[in-house]
């Protein structure tokens, strides 16, 4: 059987994160009553002008820098035309041949190797317009128009066909949107669309040079969607190649709830965008100063932070690699770091209790009830012997849920840990007499027989038991 592989290309889009559009001065917040947030210039109403606003080019610099990407100096507008409701004026202000930036790369990490994938260019472009379908076959069907988010400002970042799976796939945007994430110009949040991304896909025999044909799969607006929609088509190509069929080159849509990929349109009615130079835009000529100031005022960038957290705190790379991901899980491991200065002790608490109960209440971690410095206060109680580590859990599961002190609801609920040797001794003689059998067991050379009466301690005092404690005095008992 023939092997294959994937080469997919992406498209991601980024909504800026400025005050106002980017050809006026409309306000960019999300949501807002339907068609409030338009303007003469962005409904395009004739007679109107666009005036670029200076912000959006600031940022599409900054990702652009971030993105390892040369910027240009000379940059132009040009009109992208096609005919949808959404879209007012009947064509997209993009840009074209003469894009901001060029040339770039992203760096991902796939089963322990780092491997590059080239950033082809990134364009500035106006958002369109969303329609909100009202109705049905058996009603009457029709279409509501909503213009706020016509003009908002995207960059778009077109990638070279390096990637070669879906898992590859994935870790590129994650590692994309950490990114951009960082350098602040954008929130890169999936759900409420300021992150989109269309994946173009194709299969090749692997060891064949030359690419296959590719289809192109629109407006995939989760990381799950992502790699669920690019492993279907794969296999999907795989199939009509394998059958002795030819894959046409369209644009497909992914179907959450089926979990398949269908046809929209194919290449034959694809559209001629007929692009031209805006000429209500003047280009756009940058000054290198003003690309140096903007490049020295960079934060500090995923992998830059990853490494500092090997080499400064000490942490696995797993560890490091997955606490960067998300700016947000960075900085509330940083905060809490400020709190108490155990990177691992945190790191775990984090990658394990915390990441298991957000999952779980499908939250993420700017909404967690913990606050930094809880979350080190608990750890504090641990290591200074108030409870034990078994406990700490009950308790952050109550921290997590009411967003109480731990050190409350330890006091309220009675878990102080029992450290009074006298408490312990008492129930350890009470287990041993209780238990014949093990203890035989284990002065039979059994090992394993004291981890089940050091459970039967922690069981009879409620898991309250100075676990070190319990174990000391077994021993000595049965010695
Ligand atoms: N044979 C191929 N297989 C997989 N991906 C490909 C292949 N050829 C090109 N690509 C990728 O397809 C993407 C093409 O994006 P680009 O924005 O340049 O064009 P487009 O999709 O025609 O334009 P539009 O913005 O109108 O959708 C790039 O990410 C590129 O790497
Ligand atoms: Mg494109
Ligand atoms: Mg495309």
């Amino acid at each position: 059987m023939t092997q294959y592989e994937a080469v997919i290309g992406l498209e991601v889009h980024v909504e800026l994160k400025t005050n106002t559009k980017i050809f006026c001065n409309c306000t960019t917040a999300f949501g807002g009553e339907p068609n409030h947030h338009t303007c003469p210039v962005c409904l395009g109403l004739p007679g109107t002008l666009p005036v670029l606003n200076k912000k959006v080019v600031e940022y599409a610099v900054r990702a652009g820098l971030a993105l390892n990407c040369e910027i240009a100096g000379f940059s132009k507008f040009d009109r992208k035309n096609y005919y949808y409701p959404d879209l007012p004026k009947n064509y997209q202000v993009s840009q074209f041949d003469l894009p901001i930036a060029r040339r770039g790369y992203v760096e991902i990490e796939v089963a322990g190797q780092t491997k590059r994938i080239g950033i082809h260019h990134i364009h500035m472009e106006e958002d369109a317009g969303k329609l909100v379908h009202q109705g049905n076959i058996m009603t009457t069907p029709y279409s509501l128009v909503d213009y706020n988010r016509g003009g908002m400002p995207l960059i778009e970042i077109v990638s070279e066909p390096d990637i070669r799976s879906p898992e590859e796939a994935r870790a590129y945007v994650e590692k994309l949107r950490a990114i951009i994430q960082y350098t602040g110009v954008s929130d890169c949040r999936m759900e409420e669309g300021s992150l989109r991304c269309d994946v173009n896909i194709s299969v090749r025999p692997k060891g064949q040079q030359e690419f296959g044909t590719k289809t192109e799969i629109k407006n995939l607006n989760s990381f799950r969607a992502l790699q669920r929609a690019a492993a279907y088509e794969m296999e999907r190509q795989i199939k009509v190649l394998e059958s002795g069929g030819k894959i046409i080159q369209e644009t497909r849509t992914w179907d959450e709830d089926k979990g398949i990929t269908v046809s929209m349109r194919s290449k034959e009615e694809a559209h001629d965008y007929r692009y031209f130079p805006d000429p209500d835009l003047v280009p756009v000529v940058l000054d290198q100063q003003w690309i140096e100031f903007i490049k020295d005022s960079l934060p500090e960038l995923p992998d830059q932070r990853r490494r500092r957290y090997v080499e400064q705190y000490g942490l696995p790379e797993y560890d490091a690699g997955i606490l960067t991901l998300t700016k947000e899980m960075s900085d509330y491991f940083e905060e809490t770091i400020g709190y108490y200065d155990k990177p691992k002790v945190i790191s775990n608490w984090m990658m394990g209790e915390m990441s298991r109960l957000l999952n779980l209440s499908g939250t993420d971690i700017t909404a967690c009830k913990i606050k930094p410095r809880q979350l080190a206060e608990l750890i504090k109680l641990i290591d200074q012997g108030t409870i034990s580590g078994k406990i700490a859990k009950v308790v952050f599961e109550e921290m997590f849920a009411s967003g109480k002190d731990p050190a409350t609801i330890v006091q309220e609920k009675g878990l102080v840990q029992i450290s009074d040797e006298g408490a312990i001794a008492s129930v350890v003689e009470e287990v041993i007499a209780a238990n014949p059998k093990s203890v035989e067991d284990y002065k039979a050379g059994k090992e394993k027989a004291i981890g089940f009466l050091v459970g039967q301690v922690m069981k009879a005092t409620k898991g309250k038991a100075n676990p070190d404690m319990v174990n000391k005095l077994l021993r000595e008992k049965l010695q």
